[in-house]
């Protein structure tokens, strides 16, 4: 044989040897159990539909029983592999970054740009990641603790004291000239924050006994809404919404330690946009002139157009705040990511002071840049809105439902206050004390996470329990099923607070995923802690509450868990309340 055919041949030997045996390997892959269904649509319309009517458990737990604990299916446009179980959880939430990265639905990302935490890997993740937490980490948020609570009482007392009953003083035919939002005939309710109802209410009964839901109340107030003259007399019951209310006080809190923005005309604003921004976080992603996500994205502009106002505020605070100090004192630089002060400041202004001192002068470039900080403000501002006030508003229903559950948080709570001056704000040590109230709430995020699930996308071909999983597929977890899982959790349909006595030593790593796992994990999960506690503390102590309505355990999923008509209670003040409003 000619030695330059010899040697060609022996060059390609290996590399057809590697090709059999790549082929051969491949071909042992197999992709999982189930079907693709329809092109780009497949199952998506399936859970969609199943998240609406409180069975999504249901369909997720039908898939496993059919395919086992992996299978495949379609997903909002991407093929997509099904995976359940603590190992599962294990898998998706160490894999590194080369395996797996973040994935989210378009809406979404479109909405919150693309220098988000959802949207970044690797080295970014973790810079911005780190930048967040010095800010949201146990050791800084004890600090706010008082501040948390100042918003707490706030709300209580503007919307849930004098609530119990309505009042109506006067009934008046309001004219387009008088008042051109209110036209028709109104009763004026007579409250701390009085307000006019149409008459009549909500068909042909006469209002008088029927009940009034608080979002019903028309919200444009005029100079026209003097309080009128006349007698007044009592209506009837007055019932209070919960998830609208907790989504307030979330957002609240948020305005006060995100931006220091406490009430006002700005505040007013922001939730407008916020609101608006929220509505198309799960829309079909067709920017067109008259879609909810074309809304949506206006929204998300304005709000950060919004926030970069803030920013070049607080970015001049802090340099006149250099200046100062300059003639004054040095700031000591002890680690390469100089932590801001501690004292009290919001997260843009902590974010902005974050400064690289790697390159050590007092010039060092800041760690996030101006688009990082407005899309992780935002970010922060919706992952942290929908999810606590969700879980505050399942608690204030179990405890209207369970009396021995009811009794031993009052206790706990109490004891706490009784130990406080009137009008004593709460510390980070009280809340420490609360470690029953807190175990009844990780209970109730195991029984009914507000996150149902999540994405992550492979970035190679994975092999997992011997099937393929191919790059560019999406991997769906889903908490709920690890949580009902009985080798895990014994009896996991009882309430049992009792499964958190220690955490760390009772549940298996991987096993309670409400706020995921790995690197991933949510941030806010001491921020949620403080808002949680400190509302149930209040609640508690001023109120007793029943529900109005539906008393089952029903809820629908947007994708968060709202609860019937947004949980309607009726309230009544306790007669003898260890904490006054200050
Ligand atoms: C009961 C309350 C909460 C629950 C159940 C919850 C749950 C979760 C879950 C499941 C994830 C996804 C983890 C993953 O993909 O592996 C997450 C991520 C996140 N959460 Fe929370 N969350 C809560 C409250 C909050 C609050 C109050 C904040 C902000 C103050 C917050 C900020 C975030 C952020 C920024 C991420 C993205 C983290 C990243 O990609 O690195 N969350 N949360």
């Amino acid at each position: 044989m000619n030695p330059a055919i010899y040697f060609t041949l022996l060059l390609f030997i290996p590399a057809i040897f590697l090709f059999f045996i790549k082929g051969s390997r491949r071909s042992t892959k197999r992709l999982p159990p189930g079907s693709l269904g329809i092109p780009l649509i497949g199952q998506s319309l399936g859970l969609l539909y199943a998240m609406r009517k409180n069975t999504a458990e249901r369909w997720v737990q039908e898939r496993i029983e059919k395919y086992g604990s992996i299978s495949k299916l379609t997903l909002f446009g991407t093929p997509t592999v099904m995976i359940h179980g603590q190992a599962a959880n294990k898998f998706l939430f160490t894999s590194d970054s080369n395996t797996l990265s973040n994935q989210q639905p378009k809406s979404i990302m479109s909405i919150l740009g693309n220098r988000c935490l959802f949207a970044l890997s690797n080295d970014d993740h973790k810079r911005v990641r780190g930048a967040l937490m010095s800010f949201l980490r146990p050791e800084v948020l004890k600090q706010y603790v008082g501040k948390i609570d100042v918003q707490v009482r706030m709300h209580l007392e503007s919307h849930w004291q004098g609530k119990q009953q309505i009042t109506v003083c006067h009934r008046y035919e309001i004219d387009k000239t008088t008042n051109p939002f209110l036209t028709g005939v109104h009763d004026w309710v007579s409250r701390s924050s009085p307000t006019w109802v149409p008459y009549p209410f909500r068909g042909t009964t006469p209002p008088i006994i029927r009940p009034i839901l608080m979002d019903q109340i028309p919200r444009k107030r005029t100079s026209s809404q003097e309080a009128p003259s006349g007698p007044c007399k009592p209506m009837g019951k007055f019932y209070l919404r919960v998830l609208p209310l907790m989504k307030t006080l979330t957002f609240n809190i948020m305005c006060s330690l995100l931006f220091g923005l406490e009430a006002g005309e700005r505040k007013d604003r922001l939730v407008e946009c916020f609101q608006e921004m929220m509505g198309g976080m799960w829309s079909v992603p067709i920017n067109l002139p008259f879609t909810r996500f074309n809304g949506s994205l206006r929204a998300s502009s304005r709000v950060q157009n919004m926030i970069i106002q803030l920013i070049n505020e607080k970015r001049m605070a802090l340099q006149q705040q250099q200046q100062q100090s300059d003639h004054g004192h040095q700031l000591s630089k002890a680690s390469s990511l100089s932590s801001p002060p501690q004292q009290q400041q919001d997260l843009i202004t902590s974010l902005l002071s974050i400064r690289d001192e790697d390159n050590n002068n007092n010039n060092a470039a800041a760690v996030l840049t101006e688009n990082e900080i407005v899309d992780n403000v935002r970010l922060v501002m919706v992952a942290g809105y929908d999810t606590s006030s969700v879980l505050i508003t399942f608690l204030i229903r179990l405890l209207a439902k369970d009396p021995v559950v009811y009794a031993s948080i009052l206790d706990e709570q109490e004891e706490i206050a009784k130990s406080k001056a009137s009008g004593e704000l709460l510390t980070w040590e009280d809340l420490a004390k609360m470690k029953y109230t807190w175990r009844v709430a990780m209970e109730t995020l195991r029984m009914l996470s507000p996150v149902f699930g999540g994405f992550r996308k492979a970035l190679k071909d994975i092999e997992y329990g011997g099937y393929l999983i191919p790059k560019g597929w999406q991997i769906f977890w889903s908490a709920s099923l690890t949580h009902m899982d009985e080798s895990i959790f014994p009896e996991p349909s009882k309430f049992e607070p009792s499964r958190f006595d220690n955490q760390v030593s009772t549940v298996p790593p991987y096993s309670f995923v409400a706020f995921g796992g790995g690197p991933r994990i949510c941030p806010g999960y001491e921020f949620a802690r403080i808002e949680t506690l400190t509302a149930i503390h209040y609640l508690v102590t001023r109120f007793t509450w029943k529900l109005c309505g539906s008393t089952d355990d029903t809820f629908s999923r947007d994708p968060m868990p709202v609860p019937s008509q947004g949980l309607p209670i009726e309230i009544e003040p306790k007669k003898k309340s260890y904490t006054t409003i200050a």
